[in-house]
């Protein structure tokens, strides 16, 4: 039986309406399937497992519905395939940009890791120059639809592989031409973030903005080294933030479904979990993603809506589009229907991703007063 449900979610107007800030979704995880199609064709690549656009976006969501992040990122495979050259890079950007734009994103963070379309030829700046352009192009198709959207790039580093000061240096010498911040992804287990110290520390010294995906398929210490050792600005999901909260005299999880509907007076925080809330780190938080990778029971049972009334600086995230079939709609409109939030707790997580950008203060600022504020003002 599959893990997460496969019926389509239906979307509420307000929803549909409300703007959204998305600083955690994956340019390689996000592809439309028909592109993925029209280029396998193109490059000769045949190892897709299906040539109809409807069954191979249902074998993605199949396939990462697995309950283990390492098979989940095996699905991958076919989305780095087909984006190994300049073509396919600034396409594949291009139709991000613009999809996200038509789903009510004002601003977004996507992320890839430069060293995985190296396979045609390309170089890593020439990786990161055709994904730029794309974005811009992207941007300017939408706002010819009538949709403005901004466009951040983060480069991620592969956490198995032994890259990640060059990837760094990427991200600094490409700082002002629109990679706003860096990254590392790839199975955690075994990959803790300090071997990518000197990454981390170059950054910093660099004054860069960096998130780790820490807290997804391992707990604690991965979320400490995250932030205690490298310094990371935000938390890739974090979700396992919760092994650090008690509820009454047990530790949280002992009933999942409990545990999530918990009273705020009655969760107390460990000291890591109270530090990630007092110094107001972003979580990162892509509850379908989280689902399939088994870092959650359940949407209804994500830890995402206590830490949400415990007042950690949640945002809420797609991940991978294609593995989860989602949208930034759809996940809202999952918490909706799922644990009752509304359009309160929308406008406040999408605050708090703005607040949470790696864009410049006075850039945020005008983003929250000018198009996210009055935004969900005129919805209710
Ligand atoms: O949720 C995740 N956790 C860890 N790694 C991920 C996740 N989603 C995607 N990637 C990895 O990030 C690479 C660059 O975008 C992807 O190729 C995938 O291997
Ligand atoms: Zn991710």
């Amino acid at each position: 039986m599959p893990i997460t449900d496969d019926a389509p979610t239906a979307i509420s107007d307000l929803v549909q309406r409300a703007p959204k800030v998305l600083l955690h979704d994956h340019l390689d995880g996000g592809l439309r399937p028909a592109t993925i199609i029209e280029i396998a064709r193109e490059t000769g690549y045949d190892a897709l497992p299906a040539t109809d656009a409807g069954e191979l976006g249902a074998w993605f969501r199949d396939a990462a519905d697995s309950g283990s992040l390492v098979r989940y990122l095996e699905t991958f495979a076919h989305t780095v395939a087909v984006m190994q050259t300049r073509e396919s890079l600034v396409r594949v950007a291009s139709e991000c940009a613009q999809d996200l734009a038509a789903d009510g994103v004002v601003y977004a963070e996507v992320r890839f890791a430069p060293e995985q379309h190296l396979v045609g030829g390309l170089s890593l700046t020439e990786v990161v120059e055709a994904v730029l352009e794309g974005f811009r192009d992207g941007e300017h198709a939408a706002a010819a639809a009538g949709h403005r959207i901004k466009v951040g790039t983060l480069v991620t580093a592969m956490r198995h592989a032994a890259n990640s000061r060059e990837i760094a240096r990427l991200a600094v010498q490409y700082r002002d031409l629109g990679v706003c911040g860096f990254d590392i992804a790839g199975a955690e287990a075994g990959f803790p973030p300090t071997r990518h110290l000197d990454a981390f520390e170059y950054l910093r010294r660099e004054n860069a903005h960096f998130t780790i995906h820490a807290g997804e398929a391992f707990g604690l210490p991965s979320i400490w080294e995250a932030i205690q050792w490298c310094g990371a600005d935000r938390l890739g999901h974090g979700v396992r933030i919760v092994d650090d909260l008690r509820v009454g005299s047990r530790p949280y999880g002992a009933d999942p479904q409990a545990d999530a509907a918990a009273r705020v007076e009655d969760v107390t925080l460990g000291r890591l979990a109270a530090y990630v809330r007092d110094m107001r780190i972003p979580l990162e938080m892509a509850p379908s993603s989280n689902v399939q990778t088994g870092a959650a029971p359940s949407i209804a049972a994500h830890p995402i809506a206590l830490l949400a009334r415990l007042r950690f600086r949640v945002t809420l995230n797609t991940d991978n589009r294609l593995m989860s079939g989602t949208s930034m709609s759809r996940e809202m409109q999952l918490l909706v229907d799922e644990v009752g939030w509304g359009a309160d707790d929308l406008r406040w997580v999408t605050v708090n991703a703005m607040k949470s950008a790696f864009l410049p203060f006075d850039q945020r600022l005008a983003l929250i007063n000018s198009v996210i504020k009055p935004g969900y003002a005129e919805l209710v």
